[in-house]
């Protein structure tokens, strides 16, 4: 019989048992703070204490994620209330009424790319980024916020509920029980000024805490204890990911028989069909780096190859971000101007970085990857919505090949300013509960005003670029903001953002370039353990980065998916005979690990 996983620790259904919310681990960031203090370690470190460190993902200041520019709150600018007015003092609209009117449906795609950009996006989102949301003891949504225009007193008080009131006569939510979407904000730090912060439980750096856990208990748990291999459940001869504790935090929805939720090193592991693949092929890879490297160096112990093999994981990830799919974000002019290519140039590790990830980065110019999310993938000759393919691990289960070949197939959405309503109508609904999905560019919104993040044009500014001077000026005919916003500088950073034309070669506007560039560019050169980085105790040795700086995406697919022999060289890129044909996985060149490993 079909049932859903609803975990009490987790998801909340505080509404007539219909929304339900993400939550995060406090234990992990309880974990992580006490890592911290312990990270007033004696110097020098050994080489396996440098690696357990890296391990802990210790954060540089785990106070709270940097602002940029200071943020904008309402009320009396602490933070207790989100920003919620016009700069003339006025409400400003809805969130769900922006998601409406100016990121409604429209399917434009980059032609040249595939679906893979936007997985690997996200699949590296979750590396570095996972903002905790406030626990929640109130009831979030109730019908006199949508009949009588009440606010919920969490609003003014700094509470956790901050719910999405959505207007009458809206075109998919449209009884008075689904015109409240259930929000909390993100869990808060004050700062020594006494102003609300939110902090990342995850490290910053690209360290593959996605496969590995943000914790050693979290590692220790992954791990099967033999050959430095990390856990997984065999079945029909194909390894998959282990099954997570049904008292966990994780949640997905289990309908078949056979079909469990994920355990991976991340919590939101299970949300999309291609994220669970990706998942699980970076868990098989780890486990076949482990067979090459005891095959060379028998007597090493279990502890020794995981760590080994977890160096080889991280480095693999670092070039495929640095290496691939940074041009492909940023275009290769805004990309080689942060210097972000892995390339011939020696790397230089420099102290002085503050690699912390900037809010302003994740609370909106990263998530410009919502809007290259396709409506749908042809899995197994079956075109498949989106909406189905959310919290569904029975795809990885039982197609993961051919969910990875419909990320291959399926063209990446353009970044733009329309969104398909599979993330703004229906993201995460269930067939049991019909209107109660979540809406995530009025969410994306939601949570800058949650953050206080300063508008669209005062980030303009404070980049350098020229604001813009009126509505007629907003790229992609966005005159449209005016039918909602007073002013043009009141539009909210992330509508703004996505709104903007592209970069040349690139998918994002300028402005969101220099977010991520900046950002990029610090998550690289801050990075002791940074795979190029050389002279370190823990650093590889020249021939190993060559070796490393092999590695590619569709390498890691062909070691990794069974039944794959041929390949588009790049499946971030169109099928295309002459510049990205099908090669066989035996022509797909190799990190030599036999040569240099030993
Ligand atoms: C199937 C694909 C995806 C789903 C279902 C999804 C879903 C979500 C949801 C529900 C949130 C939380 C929104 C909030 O309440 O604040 C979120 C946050 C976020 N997403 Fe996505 N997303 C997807 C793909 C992507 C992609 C492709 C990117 C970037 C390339 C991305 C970047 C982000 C970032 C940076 C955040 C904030 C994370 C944090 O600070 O904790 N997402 N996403």
């Amino acid at each position: 019989m079909s049932s859903i996983l609803w975990p009490h620790s987790v998801f909340f259904l505080p509404w007539k048992n219909k929304r339900f919310e993400y939550r995060v681990r406090a234990a992990v960031s309880n974990e992580a703070r006490h890592h911290h203090l312990r990270c007033l370690l004696p110097v020098p470190l050994l080489r396996w204490q440098l690696q357990q460190l890296r391990q802990s993902k210790l954060r540089p200041d785990w106070s709270h994620v940097p602002q940029i520019m200071d943020p904008v709150y309402g009320g009396d600018g602490t933070g207790s209330t989100p920003r919620l007015s016009a700069t003339s003092g006025s409400e400003l609209p809805k969130p769900r009424s922006i998601s409406v009117l100016i990121h409604d449906e429209a399917n434009f795609t980059h032609d040249a790319f595939t679906q893979m950009v936007m997985q690997w996006g996200q699949f590296l989102d979750h590396d570095i980024t996972d903002t905790p949301s406030a626990s929640n003891a109130s009831v979030c949504c109730y019908d006199a916020l949508v009949t009588s225009s009440e606010v919920h007193s969490d609003v003014t008080t700094g509470g956790a509920c901050f719910p999405i009131i959505i207007d009458e006569g809206d075109r998919y939510f449209d009884t008075v029980s689904t015109r409240c979407m259930v929000f909390y904000r993100s869990d808060p730090v004050t700062d020594s000024s006494g102003v609300r912060q939110q902090y990342n439980a995850a490290t910053p750096w690209i360290d593959g805490s996605q496969i590995y856990g943000t914790s050693n208990t979290m590692a220790t748990s992954l791990r099967s204890g033999s050959e430095g291999k990390l856990l997984v459940n065999t079945i029909g001869g194909e390894d998959f990911l282990p099954e997570d504790s049904p008292s966990s935090d994780s949640v997905c929805f289990v309908r078949e028989e056979g079909e469990y939720c994920f355990l991976a090193g991340d919590h939101r592991v299970n949300v999309f069909a291609g994220l669970s693949a990706f998942h699980t092929i970076f868990v098989r890879y780890h486990n076949k780096i482990c067979d090459r490297l005891l095959a060379l160096n028998h007597d090493w112990d279990d502890e020794t190859t995981f760590q080994e093999a977890r160096r080889i994981v991280v480095a693999v990830l670092q070039a495929i971000t640095y290496k691939e799919f940074m041009r492909h974000i940023l275009g290769s002019t805004v990309a080689n101007s942060y210097d972000l290519i892995v390339g011939d140039e020696d790397y230089v590790y420099d102290s002085s970085v503050d690699p912390t990830l900037s809010n302003v980065f994740s609370t909106a110019a990263y998530r410009f990857g919502h809007s290259m999310l396709s409506d749908s993938l042809t899995v197994n000759g079956t075109v498949t919505l989106t909406s189905d393919l959310y919290m569904r691990p029975k795809y990885t289960l039982n197609s993961m090949a051919a969910v990875l070949d419909g990320l291959q197939d399926e063209k990446l959405f353009r970044t733009d300013r329309w969104y398909t309503e599979n993330l703004t109508d229906r993201m995460f609904e269930t067939p049991e509960a019909p209107q109660t999905g979540f809406d995530v560019a009025a969410r994306n919104i939601q949570r800058g005003r949650d953050h206080g993040l300063p508008p669209y044009n005062a980030w303009r500014e404070h980049y350098g670029l020229a604001k813009k001077a009126n509505f007629s000026e907003m790229d992609q005919g966005t005159t449209r903001y005016s039918r909602l916003y007073e002013s043009v500088d009141d539009i909210d950073l992330y509508s703004g953002g996505v709104s903007e034309n592209l970069v040349s070669g690139g998918k994002v506007g300028e402005l969101y370039a220099i977010i991520l560039g900046e950002q990029f560019r610090d998550l690289k050169f801050g990075d002791r353990f940074w795979f190029e980085n050389t002279g370190d105790a823990s650093s590889f040795s020249t021939q190993q980065i060559n070796q490393l700086k092999r590695a590619s995406l569709v390498r890691v697919l062909c070691d990794t998916v069974t039944g794959i022999e041929s390949i588009r060289k790049n499946p971030f890129k169109d099928l295309d005979d002459t510049s990205n044909p099908l090669t066989d996985c035996s022509d797909i060149s190799d990190i030599n690990i036999e040569r240099v490993w030993s």
